[in-house]
Order: C-alpha cells, then sequence, then structure tokens
C-alpha cells in the first residue's frame, strides 16, 4: 500500500482510509488505538457523509465540508460525489463555487495546487518543482481575473481550477493524484479584496499586459521544461487574454481553452438536440448571440463552422450570425472590436431598413430578424425579457432559447419564465442548474449547458490516446458525440443533454470520438477504437479503497 505508518498514513489524503482501514491493516501499518473499534466500509462512510452535508446550514457550508473531506481523504470525496453526482454538482461547481471564490480567503484552511505569483516571476521552474506530486496528467491554470460571471477574484480564482479538476476525477476519471490546480497571481483590480485585511494574494493591482504576456510565455515554458506532455487548461480568462493566449500557444503544446473552446462544444451539442426538436437545421436559423466575449465568441464561431459543414458558404453561415454586446450589435462601423469580434460585425447596410437610431438592440433584432436561436453568454441577468421572449415566439414555432450564465444569479433569464411566456413552446438549457419545469404536471428536467459535459472527457481522451495537441476537429468531435448522446433524439420532450447519473458513460464516449479524431490528425499515436476503447478504461480511475 504505501511506507507511510501510523499518522502520516491516516493523513495522507491519497491513500488514508479513515475508518475503512481493515483490522489486518490497522496492525500492519500502526493504526492500532488511532481508530475507533468499528472498521466501516466505504459505502457506509459515503452515507454518514452525506448525513453530514444534509446537517450543514446552506450550501456554501457544504461546499466547505465538501472540500474540507476533498483534503482529508480524496477516495471518499470522489465516492461521495459518484453517489449523487446531481446533488453534488451544484454545490462543488456552479454556482456554488462561485460564493467559494468571493470568500476564498477568508475560508481560508489548507493549501491545494500551486500559487505562482509575479513577485517571485525568477522562481517558477523551483516553484513548479515544489508541486505535491511529480506526474500530472491535467493541469487547470486561471489568473483569477474573469471567475464565471462575477469578474476579477484575484487568488480566490483557485476555487475554479480546484472544482474543474474535482469534475476531470469525478466525470472524466483522471487520477486526482495526477491533476494540478494553478493560480497565476498577478494582482487583483477588486477593490474589495485590496482592501480585505485577510486577502491571501499578492495584494497588488494587476500588471501591464507586457508584463504579463511575458509572464504567461515565463509559465508556459516553465511547464513545457517540468511536465511536456501534460494538458494545460486555461480558465476564466479575461477576454483580452484569453484569445490571444490559446493562439499563442494551441500549435505548441497539448492546451485549450475551456471557456472558448469546451463551452463552443457544448452549446452545439444542446443545439443538436435542439434543431432536431424544432426541425430547422442549424443552416437554416438566425442565431442571436447575447455577448461577445470569449465564450459567446467561441460558441458563435463553432455554430458557423457547423453551418458551413452543413452546406452554407463562410459568408452565408456569417449572415445568419447576430452578435450583441453590451453596446449592442456588432457592426462593421464601431470601433471598439477585437479581431474576432470584427469577423462577426454586420455591415451597417443590413439594418439600415430598421431605421433605429444608434446601435441596435436585443429587442430591435428579435423584432426584425426571424431569430430561432437564442444564446446568452453575457453575465447580464434578466437580459432575455418577457417581451424578447415573447416577440421570437411568435415568430418561430419551437424557439431555442438558452441563457447559458454563470453563476445562477447572471443567467439571462429563468427557464420557468421562458417556458411559461412561450406556453411550453420553447427549447431551454442554461449554464447553472434550475429546478425542473411543471408542465401538465410532470416535471422536466431543464438540461444543464455547461462544459462541464466536455472537458472531462477530453481530457480523458487525450490522456489515453497520448495526444500532444488538442486541435479544433477534436472539440467538434466532441460536440457532435454529446449531440448524438442527447436524450431528446428520441423523445421531444426529454433534456436537450444526458442525465447526471449517465455522465461518465457519456464522457467514455465522447472520449472516444475525441481520441479517434485526434488519431486521424495526427496528433496522437495510431490506434484502433478497440485499442482506444480499452486505452480509455485504463485510464479511468474509480474512488475504491
Ligand atoms: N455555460 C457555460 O458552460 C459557460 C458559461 N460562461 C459564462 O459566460 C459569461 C461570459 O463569459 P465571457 O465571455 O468570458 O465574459 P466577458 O465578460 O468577456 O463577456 C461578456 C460579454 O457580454 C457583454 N454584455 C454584458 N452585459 C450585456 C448586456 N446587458 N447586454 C448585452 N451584452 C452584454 C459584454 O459586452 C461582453 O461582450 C459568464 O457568465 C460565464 O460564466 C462561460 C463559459 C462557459
Ligand atoms: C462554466 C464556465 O467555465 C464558466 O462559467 O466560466
Ligand atoms: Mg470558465
Amino acid at each position: 500500500m504505501s511506507d507511510l505508518t501510523g499518522c502520516g498514513l491516516l493523513s495522507d489524503p491519497l491513500r488514508t482510509k479513515g475508518t475503512a482501514f481493515t483490522e489486518s491493516e490497522r496492525a500492519e501499518h500502526g493504526l492500532r488505538g488511532l481508530l475507533p473499534y468499528a472498521v466501516t466500509s466505504l459505502d457506509e462512510q459515503v452515507r454518514r457523509c452525506w448525513g453530514q452535508i444534509d446537517r450543514q446550514s446552506d450550501d456554501l457550508q457544504r461546499y466547505v465540508y465538501l472540500r474540507s473531506l476533498q483534503d482529508r481523504n480524496e477516495t471518499l470525496f470522489y465516492a461521495v460525489l459518484a453517489h449523487d453526482v446531481a446533488r453534488a454538482l451544484p454545490l462543488v461547481y456552479t454556482p456554488t463555487v462561485a460564493e467559494g471564490c468571493r470568500h476564498f480567503s477568508e475560508l481560508w484552511q489548507r493549501p491545494r495546487g500551486l500559487y505562482l505569483s509575479w513577485p517571485h516571476r525568477d522562481q517558477l521552474v523551483e516553484m513548479l518543482r515544489n508541486r505535491p506530486r511529480k506526474e500530472i496528467d491535467v493541469i487547470v491554470v486561471t489568473d483569477g481575473q474573469r471567475i464565471l460571471g462575477i469578474g476579477d477574484q484575484g487568488v480566490g480564482g483557485m476555487g475554479i481550477p480546484v472544482g474543474k479538476l474535482s469534475l476531470y476525477t469525478s466525470i472524466g476519471g483522471i487520477d486526482p493524484a495526477r491533476t494540478l490546480p494553478i493560480l497565476l497571481d498577478v494582482g487583483t483590480d477588486n477593490a474589495d479584496l485590496l482592501d480585505d485585511p485577510f486577502y491571501l494574494g499578492w495584494r497588488h493591482h494587476r500588471i501591464s499586459d507586457d508584463d504579463y504576456f511575458a509572464f504567461v510565455d515565463a509559465f508556459v515554458e516553465a511547464v513545457q521544461a517540468e511536465l511536456p506532455e501534460v494538458l494545460l487548461q486555461w480558465e476564466d480568462f479575461a477576454t483580452p487574454h484569453a484569445a490571444p493566449i490559446l493562439e499563442r500557444y494551441r500549435d505548441r503544446l497539448l492546451t485549450f481553452n475551456d471557456d472558448i473552446q469546451g463551452t463552443a462544444a457544448v452549446a452545439l451539442g444542446a443545439l443538436h438536440g435542439a434543431s432536431k426538436i424544432a426541425g430547422t437545421p442549424l443552416k437554416e436559423q438566425q442565431v442571436v448571440m447575447v455577448g461577445a466575449g470569449s465564450a459567446g465568441i467561441g460558441v458563435m464561431d463553432m455554430v458557423r463552422q457547423e453551418m458551413v459543414d452543413e452546406g452554407l458558404s463562410d459568408a452565408q453561415a456569417r449572415a445568419r450570425c447576430w452578435i450583441l454586446d453590451v453596446h449592442g450589435l456588432l457592426t462593421t462601423d464601431r470601433d471598439d472590436l477585437a479581431e474576432d469580434q470584427r469577423a462577426f460585425a454586420r455591415d451597417p447596410a443590413d439594418v439600415e431598413s430598421w431605421g433605429v437610431q444608434g446601435n441596435p438592440q436585443l429587442a430591435d433584432v428579435v423584432e426584425h430578424v426571424r431569430a430561432g436561436v437564442l444564446l446568452g453568454l453575457s453575465t447580464a441577468k434578466g437580459a432575455f425579457t418577457e417581451e424578447i421572449v415573447r416577440t421570437m415566439a411568435s415568430k418561430v414555432e419551437r424557439p431555442i432559447i438558452f441563457p447559458l450564465s454563470n453563476p445562477t444569479a447572471n443567467a439571462e433569464a429563468r427557464p420557468a419564465d421562458v417556458d411559461a411566456w412561450t406556453e411550453g413552446k420553447a427549447l431551454v438549457a442554461t449554464g447553472s442548474p434550475f429546478p425542473p419545469l411543471h408542465r401538465d404536471g410532470v416535471d422536466i428536467p431543464v438540461a444543464q449547458c455547461n462544459n462541464v459535459y466536455v472537458f472531462p472527457a477530453v481530457g480523458l481522451a487525450v490522456t489515453a490516446a497520448r495526444a500532444n495537441r488538442v486541435t479544433n476537429a477534436m472539440m467538434r468531435a466532441a460536440a457532435r458525440a454529446l449531440g448524438d448522446a442527447s436524450p431528446a433524439l428520441a423523445d421531444a420532450k426529454a433534456p436537450l443533454l444526458p442525465a447526471w447519473a449517465d455522465v461518465r458513460d457519456t464522457a467514455d464516449d465522447i472520449a472516444l470520438a475525441v481520441a479517434r479524431q485526434a488519431v486521424t490528425d495526427g496528433v496522437a499515436p495510431d490506434a484502433s477504437d478497440d485499442e482506444l476503447r480499452t486505452a480509455i478504461r485504463g485510464t479511468r480511475w474509480t474512488p475504491d479503497y
């Protein structure tokens, strides 16, 4: 088992079994007297933990409980998550993780992962070498600047890599010993945090872009030197940094940006089932995106690509895409657009006949365009108003409406409202969990269109297939495999995405599709489907003693 004995073994979160150590293990490893007499099974421990979770006063306390369980006994933590994924997910992930990030310094208990701070920029390799475990398959890194839809959380952003990696393990089966969360601490512009006496990060405004990109370069170099085969996932970087970082490194190492590419894949996957029920292929839809950040642009780029694959020219596809930001519709006469936004900007001549003064807003777009798909990645709570939703529903039979911003409080609309305003005709999916819809006396679950359906499977795929790059085609393969798993394909009343109880099986299917694409793209060693299936099974870690 290990050379650790006694208290050392009991307090090693990867090796301890707590009260599940058997009589003979207790004798062998110097544990006698350190545990109460009874020997319990993992199953009994799981039930006890859920009882303790139930007794916590609110979800933030449940989050704190689960985080501390993870630091105490990882096998048990993952067995607890596996026991009830649907209940556990909102506690370790959105929406509760947002509160965990907000209160990170105040709630601090134990270190996990690596904190790479700008003042220590000359010791990046040394700090990476100090990582708690040497062999790593997946790193999730953030700089804490754009945490979900709640903005700059500085060092508190670490809650996100920790949460994402726990899903890499519980859904994607990545061995928890082989995961590494990293926080790049380059300061914070959050005035409350700078004033907070408990703040645990580098108490300083964020550094300039020149210093920032040099620091990220040095970080990537250090990762390549220390862990050349690791999957490096960029998470919750602010839009001005997210796409440039991805473009800079995507062809140099095994890397992807979850908010840009993972979100695109899950949105396209959910659109697959929705388009089938709506009876209109994507290439015949007008698609409106509210939010022109890295997530919104990433999704629209994959939507555009899908339309092209369905037979449109690039120009025809773009003509069906309408993107708005906080100032309104992206148009070519605006001088505040980044290159990737400009690629979707509309010619002002397209909207001249609308007679709108200034930039057209969402209400104008749905008034004048027969929009069948409305997506929100804006952080703007309530942006999909009753009037907007009703206008849309007056023009198309089955409007597809996805308020995808996180956490729950940032959603562009509540599914129950959208359902009521459209008399049950809208096909809805959200970024954070919402209660089921009640229709005709039946509870209908709302699909959670969140990149959690994709990134764990991508991690499983590249680890099993030993891929060295994440190509766009691999992310599209993930989208297709997820789309094919939509329960709505078989039953128009079913949710657009698989149930949480099935999410691991879905991850295996997605992983196979992604691994296969990696082989096709020449970024993984040649392997048959059977070999890939065996590798995926062999990679999968499950929580057991
Ligand atoms: N469901 C999922 O899996 C995912 C959801 N997200 C969510 O997407 C949101 C946006 O993420 P990013 O693109 O990185 O953020 P961002 O802050 O870079 O972009 C937000 C965009 O929305 C626009 N916006 C803000 N208020 C608006 C309003 N009232 N009307 C129209 N546009 C408005 C902004 O101008 C900007 O273009 C976040 O809430 C995040 O949690 C992000 C990734 C995955
Ligand atoms: C889900 C996610 O990655 C986000 O909201 O940023
Ligand atoms: Mg994110």
